[in-house]
Order: C-alpha cells, then structure tokens, then sequence
C-alpha cells in the first residue's frame, strides 16, 4: 500500500487521508473545508454526531455549487476522544472506510472558564480529559498506524493560553499547555520515521468556544467580562481570528511545504502573545 502521492498543488494533500477531531467546530469545520479544498479525504470525529453531519452536509452543498469540484470525500465519526475504546474503534473504522491515515489534527477542545477558587474538580478533570488526554488518545492511536508505515504528519491546535497567564482560564491553559509538550515530545520520538509533529497555538478566535463567553451560552458558568471589546483590546492587528487564519496554518504544517518543520509551535493571534 501507497502512502506517497503526487504534489500537484505543492501541497501534497490530495489524495491523504486526513482525521480532524473536533471537526464540528467552529475551527475544526474550517480545517476541514480547507483539507476538502486540497482534494484530501477527511474523517471528521466530535462527540457532537449531529453536528457533524450538518458541517459536512454544508461541505458538500458548497462544493456543489463550485464548479469543477469533486465530492468532497468526507466521514462522519461520533466519538468521544477522552475515550480510549472510542478512539480506537474510530482510528480502526476511518482505516476500513477511507484507507491509511497520513494526516491528524487534534482540534477538539473544552473550555470552563473561572478563577480557580471556584474551580471544581469535575470542571479541571474534564478540561484535561479532552484537551490533553484526547491529544494524548488519538495521537497515539494515529502513530501506531502512521510510524510503519514511514509517513504523516500530527497538528494540534493547543492556545496561546498555554504560554501566557490568562483570566479563569487555569485549567484550559494547564491542559493545553500539557498537550503543548506531549505533541512536541511525540514529535521527538517520530523524527526519525517520517512522521512531523507541529502545534498551532490560536488567540482568541470568533467561533461558538469564543462567543459562549461573552453570550452567557451557559449561564451557569462565570464569563469573562466585557466581551468583545476586552478581546480586542492587546490584539496588535486589532481584531479576532477567524477560523480560516487558523485552518490556514494548520493545513500549512500538514502539507509537504512544511516538509521539514516539526516540534514547531506556532502562534496565530495577531501578536497578542509577543506584542505590547
Ligand atoms: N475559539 C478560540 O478563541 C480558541 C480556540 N482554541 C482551540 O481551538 C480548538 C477548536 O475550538 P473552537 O472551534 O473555537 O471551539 P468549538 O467549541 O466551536 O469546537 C470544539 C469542538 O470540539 C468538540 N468536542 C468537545 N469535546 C469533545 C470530545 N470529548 N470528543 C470529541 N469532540 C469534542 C465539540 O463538540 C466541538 O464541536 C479547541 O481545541 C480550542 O481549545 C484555541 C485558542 C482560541
Ligand atoms: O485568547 C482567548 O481569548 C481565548 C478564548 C478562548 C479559548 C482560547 O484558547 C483563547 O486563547
């Protein structure tokens, strides 16, 4: 069995198949849209399974209308990446339905935010269970398949809360900032394979994990004050990312273009992190 192909468009993506987890989301349906637009086929996972058959229903009605656009090859995959018996039956299925996976993005992510003093243990298990045990789950189970076969390539979408202190935002950064090292260190151990291990740190991006702050989606949960300006405010480029800016980078650091980049992180907010 193959794995190499062509680099038609320089990217070298056609072709591959591509797991994005997350994929329901605001910055995982972009991910994917930009995957489907480099012609790769992409098994998208969440536990939202409606969700998902609604973003790729979107797909396919968008590549519908453009001219000259194949079928977007697309998966729909519930399941929970916190679970290791999910993980392993949706790696296991998208190989039977699609063929070998070359390319994972860990986008799937959790955010309960609040100052630690009312931080509940339920809250800082979860926030890890997804953002640094799901990484940790479905990177291994992708690598498994990947190393011997001597090709792929691993992003995951961690923040910019993981290098800088933010506001009720304990847990969330501890669990990307663990999700942070262990790409990284992955990474390490696959230089030698073929395999490249990258992360995309994004600031604050317009999506639905965004907005629930500042809409009082859940209003049980304390929400950051005085939204959106307050986002704005420290964005050098003044203003948000949209999903696009940060699908863009993630699609980067897959593609044969980053052919030598790994163990990389790369921060896509508007300088907020290095500006002043
Ligand atoms: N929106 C923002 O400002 C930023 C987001 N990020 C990160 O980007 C990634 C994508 O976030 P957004 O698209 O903004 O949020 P979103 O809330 O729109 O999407 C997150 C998706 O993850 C899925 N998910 C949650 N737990 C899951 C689990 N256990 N198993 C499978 N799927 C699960 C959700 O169903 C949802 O579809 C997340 O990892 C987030 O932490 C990072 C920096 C900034
Ligand atoms: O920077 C942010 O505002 C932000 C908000 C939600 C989630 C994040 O990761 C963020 O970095």
């Amino acid at each position: 069995m193959t794995v190499h192909g062509p680099l038609e468009d320089g990217l070298g993506l056609e072709g591959r198949i591509a797991v994005v987890t997350g994929a329901a989301g605001g910055i995982g349906a972009e991910i994917v849209a930009e995957l489907v637009r480099h012609r790769a086929a992409v098994a998208m996972v969440d536990r939202d399974g409606p969700a998902l058959e609604e973003v790729a229903a979107r797909l396919c009605k968008e590549a519908a209308v453009e001219p000259g656009t194949p079928e977007p090859r697309l998966l729909v995959v519930p399941a929970d990446v916190s679970d290791g018996r999910e993980v392993a039956d949706a790696v296991e299925r998208v190989e039977r339905d699609l063929g070998p996976i070359t390319h994972l993005v860990n986008a799937a992510g959790i955010l309960r935010p609040g100052p630690v003093a009312g931080l509940s243990e339920r809250d800082w298990d979860d926030t890890m269970a997804v953002n640094a045990t799901g990484v940790y789950l479905m990177s291994r189970a992708v690598a498994a398949r990947m190393a011997p076969r001597g090709f792929g390539a691993v992003v995951t979408v961690t923040s910019n809360a993981a290098r800088t202190a933010r506001t009720g935002m304990a847990a969330y950064a501890a669990s990307k900032a663990a999700a942070q090292a262990f790409t990284k260190c992955l990474g390490l151990e696959l230089a030698g394979t073929g395999i490249r291990c990258n992360v995309v740190a994004p600031g604050s991006t317009d999506t639905p994990m965004l907005t629930s702050l500042w809409e009082g989606a859940d209003a049980s949960r304390p929400s950051i004050e005085g939204a959106p300006e307050a986002f704005r405010v420290g964005i050098p480029t003044g203003r948000l990312a949209r999903p696009e800016d940060v699908a863009q980078a993630v699609v980067f650091l897959l593609s044969e273009r980053a052919g030598h980049i790994t163990l990389q992180d790369l921060t896509v907010d508007g300088g907020a992190t290095l500006g002043v």
